[in-house]
C-alpha cells in the first residue's frame, strides 16, 4: 500500500511531503496541513503497522520506512520536493533524501525536534519500561491528547507502535560523513525537554549545503502544537527556495560587490567620478554643509553631551581586523539567513523617521535604492510615505516594518496587519524610545518634524487612527492625536507578548543593551533582537552597541540571530561586528545623508561602498563567508599592554 497521505488537496507549486515522529501517524500533520497556504501541497507518510496500515507489521528498521518513502516519492519530481521530519521522522527522511538522489531532487530537508544522525539519541529500551512509565513520559513531552493516555485501549496501541519504533531508532547507526547535497532547516522548540539549540549545530556535518537552526516557541512538540507559527516559517523558507529556483541565483551576472573597484577605476579612465566620497565617514560633514540646518541637525544630534554617540564609533576604532594569509577566499557568498528569511548580504536599512526632511522623495527613494542594490529596507513606523506607498517602490528584497508600541492597541493591530498585507516580512519593536530622548541639537532649533506634520503618514492613512478623530479632523488635530497614543510609554513585556500573539509574523526586538533584557526579550516571543542604543539618541551616557553586543549574544546562546547598529560607519565595521556575534547589521545615518546629498543615487552609493568594503574584508581576512568572521579576527586595543605594542 502506498504509504502517502493527503489531508487537504492543493495543486500546489511545491510538495512537503512530512515524516511522523515514533509512535505517530501521518494524522500528526493534520494541522500544520491546515495552516499551510495553497501554494504548498502537503502529504504525509503512513509508517506500516498503524491508523490506516494497521494490519501490517511495524518496520524493523529506519532504513526500511526510508526505502518505501523513496519508492513512493520516486515519482514525485514534477515540482520541488521538501522533506519535514519530525522527531525519529527526521531520520526517516533524512534517509529517504539520501536515497532519492538521483530520482526526486530535494529541494530542503527540515529536520524538527531531533538530534543529528550520527549523534547519541539516548533513547531508553522501552522494552523493558513498564507501560505506566512511557505514558509518564508521553506526558511530559506532549503530542498523545489526553483522552488518548487515559484510554486503555487507545494508549495500548500507541505503545505498541511506540515499542517497534524506539527498537528501529535505537538500533539505527549513521556515520558522521553521511549527508545530503539539500541544505537543511533544523527547528527546535525553545522548551523541548529533549532537545537543545547546541546540540542541533552538528546537523551542519550532514548536508553539504546550507545548514540553519530555527527556534519554535513551544516543546517537543512545537511544530504541531504550533501550527500557525510553524506553518510561517516552513512557509517562507519554501517560498523562498522556489524564487531563487526561478531567478537562478543571485550571482548570475557574476559579480562580486568589491568589483565596485574595478568599475569606479576604470570609469575615472572616462573622467567619471563617484557622486559622493567613497570614505563614508565624510558624508556627515558634507551634509553639514549642504543640508538645511534643522534638518542636518535631526539627523546627526545625539542626545545629551553626544558621549554615547562618541562611544559607538570608538568602539569600532579601538577594535582591529587581524587579516589571515593564503586561505584562497576566491567565491564568497554574503547571504545570510534570519528567521527563515534570505538576505543577500548582512546588512539593512536601519528605520530613520521622517526621510523627506532631508529629501522630497525620502523614503520612496530609499525604498528603490535598497531593491536595486538587495538589501532590505526597515520602514519606520514614523515615515513621511505610508507603508502602502513604500512597498510599491520596493520591489522583491525584503521589506520589514520597525513598529513603535501605540497606546492604543486598535492603532497598533491595524498596523501590523497593514504591514503584513504589504508584504513586510518581519516586524522591528523599537523598545528603547518609551520617550524621546534628550537632544540638545533639537532642543536648540525647537525643532520636530513631526509637530509640523511630517513623519505620520502612518497614522494619517489608519482607518483605526481616523476612528479615533472627528470626520475632517483638521491637521493640527491629527499631529495632537498621534502624540498622545503613538508610542506607549507605560509598555512592558506583556506588550511584546501581546504582538507575538496578534501576528504570525517574526519579532525581531531593538534596543536592547542589557543582557536580562534579551532573556526577557526571547521570554516574549522576540524571534530575533538588535542590540541599539539607537545612534546615540537616547539616553547619553549609555554603553556602546558594539561593547554590548558579546553579552547579548551569550545571553541568547543562539535562540534567536542577534543584530546590532549604531555607529557602523564603513564595511569593515560591518565585518568587526560580525566577528564579534552579529549575524546582521544595521546602517543608519550614513545612508540617510546620502538621500540628502544625492537622492537615490546617494542611498546606493553607500549601500554599494558599504558591501564592497566588507567583500574585501572578507577576502582579506580569508573568509568566504559572514559565519567565518570570528572574534580571533579581531584585537581589542583597550586590553592590549603597552609590551604588545
Ligand atoms: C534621524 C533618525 C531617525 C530615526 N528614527 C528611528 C525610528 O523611527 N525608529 C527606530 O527604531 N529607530 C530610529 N532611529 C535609529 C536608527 O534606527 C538606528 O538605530 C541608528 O540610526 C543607528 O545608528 P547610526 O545612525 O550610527 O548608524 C533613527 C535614527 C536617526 C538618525
Amino acid at each position: 500500500m502506498n504509504g502517502i497521505r493527503t489531508f487537504h488537496h492543493r495543486d500546489g507549486t511545491a510538495r512537503l511531503v512530512c515524516f511522523p515522529h515514533a509512535g505517530g501517524g501521518a494524522s500528526a500533520f493534520l494541522a500544520l496541513s491546515a495552516a499551510l497556504p495553497d501554494d504548498i501541497e502537503v502529504h504525509a507518510v503512513q509508517y506500516p503497522g498503524r491508523q490506516d496500515r494497521r494490519s501490517e507489521p511495524c518496520a524493523e528498521a529506519i532504513e526500511d520506512l526510508a526505502a518505501q518513502a523513496a519508492t513512493a516519492l520516486a515519482g514525485y519530481d514534477d515540482r520541488p520536493l521538501f522533506l519535514l521530519g519530525h522527531s525519529m521522522g527526521a531520520l526517516v527522511a533524512f534517509e529517504t533524501a539520501r536515497l532519492l538522489r538521483g530520482r526526486a531532487a530535494v529541494t530542503r530537508l527540515f529536520a524538527s525536534a531531533a538530534r543529528p544522525p550520527a549523534a547519541d539519541w539516548a533513547e531508553p529500551d522501552v522494552d523493558a519500561l513498564a507501560d505506566e512509565q512511557i505514558v509518564g513520559e508521553l506526558r511530559r513531552l506532549g503530542g498523545v491528547p489526553e483522552p488518548v493516555l487515559d484510554d486503555p485501549e487507545m494508549i495500548g496501541e500507541v505503545l505498541r507502535q511506540l515499542r517497534a519504533d524506539v527498537r528501529a531508532l535505537r538500533r539505527y547507526r549513521c556515520g558522521d560523513d553521511a549527508a545530503v547535497a539539500a541544505p537543511l532547516t533544523v527547528l527546535v522548540g525553545t522548551d523541548d525537554p529533549k532537545n537543545s539549540v547546541a546540540q542541533m549545530r552538528d546537523w551542519a556535518r550532514h548536508t553539504t549545503g546550507e545548514h540553519v537552526v530555527e527556534t519554535l516557541h513551544g516543546g517537543h512538540f512545537a511544530l504541531t502544537e504550533r501550527a500557525a507559527e510553524a506553518a510561517a516559517l516552513l512557509t517562507r523558507y519554501i517560498r523562498t527556495d522556489i524564487a531563487e529556483r526561478a531567478n537562478g541565483g543571485d550571482r548570475a551576472n557574476g559579480t562580486a560587490p568589491a568589483d565596485l573597484v574595478r568599475e569606479i577605476l576604470v570609469a575615472g579612465v572616462n573622467g567619471r567620478r563617484p557622486p559622493l566620497s567613497t570614505d563614508l565617514t565624510t558624508l556627515e560633514e558634507t551634509a553639514r554643509t549642504k543640508l538645511p540646518p534643522d534638518a542636518f541637525a535631526y539627523v546627526a544630534g545625539t542626545a545629551g553631551s553626544g558621549a554615547t554617540g562618541r562611544a559607538n564609533r570608538a568602539a569600532f576604532e579601538e577594535r582591529r581586523l587581524v587579516p589571515r594569509m593564503l586561505r584562497g577566499a576566491v567565491h564568497r557568498d554574503l547571504t545570510v539567513r534570519l528567521a527563515g528569511q534570505r538576505l543577500p548580504a548582512p546588512v539593512l536599512l536601519a528605520p530613520v523617521a521622517a526621510q523627506t526632511v532631508v529629501h522630497p522623495q525620502g523614503e520612496l527613494a530609499t525604498a528603490r535604492a535598497a531593491a536595486e542594490v538587495g538589501v532590505p529596507f526597515v520602514l519606520s513606523t514614523f515615515a513621511a510615505h505610508s507603508l502602502e506607498e513604500v512597498a510599491e517602490q520596493s520591489g522583491r528584497v525584503p521589506r520589514w516594518f520597525q513598529l513603535y508600541l501605540p497606546s492604543d492597541r486598535a492603532v497598533a493591530e491595524s498596523l501590523v496587519r497593514r504591514a503584513e498585507a504589504g508584504g513586510y516580512t518581519a516586524l522591528v519593536v523599537t523598545v528603547d524610545a518609551a520617550y524621546l530622548g534628550f537632544r540638545p541639537m533639537e532642543l536648540d532649533n525647537a525643532y520636530s518634524p513631526f509637530l509640523r506634520g511630517t513623519g505620520i503618514a502612518n497614522f494619517t492613512t489608519d482607518p483605526a487612527f481616523r476612528a479615533g478623530l472627528p470626520d475632517g479632523a483638521e491637521p493640527a488635530a491629527m499631529v495632537r492625536r498621534w502624540a498622545e497614543i503613538s508610542i506607549d510609554p507605560a509598555a512592558t513585556w506583556d506588550g511584546l507578548a501581546w504582538l507575538r500573539d496578534v501576528t504570525d509574523l517574526p519579532v525581531f526586538v531593538k534596543g536592547i543593551l542589557h543582557p536580562d533584557d534579551a532573556r526577557l526579550a526571547v521570554e516574549h516571543g522576540a524571534r530575533g533582537l538588535v542590540v541599539s542604543n539607537h545612534g546615540g539618541r537616547q539616553l547619553d551616557g549609555s554603553t556602546s552597541a558594539l561593547d554590548a553586543l558579546p553579552a547579548v549574544r551569550d545571553a541568547v546562546a543562539g535562540r534567536v540571530p542577534v543584530l546590532m547598529d549604531s555607529g557602523v560607519r564603513s564595511g569593515t565595521d560591518v565585518a568587526k561586528a560580525l566577528a564579534l556575534g552579529a549575524d546582521a547589521v544595521l546602517v543608519g545615518r550614513p545612508y540617510v545623508y546620502g538621500l540628502g546629498l544625492s537622492g537615490q543615487q546617494g542611498v546606493e552609493h553607500v549601500l554599494r561602498c558599504l558591501l564592497a568594503e566588507l567583500d574585501l574584508a572578507l577576502a582579506l581576512t580569508g573568509c568566504a563567508s559572514p559565519a567565518e568572521l570570528t572574534p580571533d579576527l579581531i584585537t581589542d586595543q583597550r586590553f592590549r599592554s603597552s609590551a604588545a605594542e
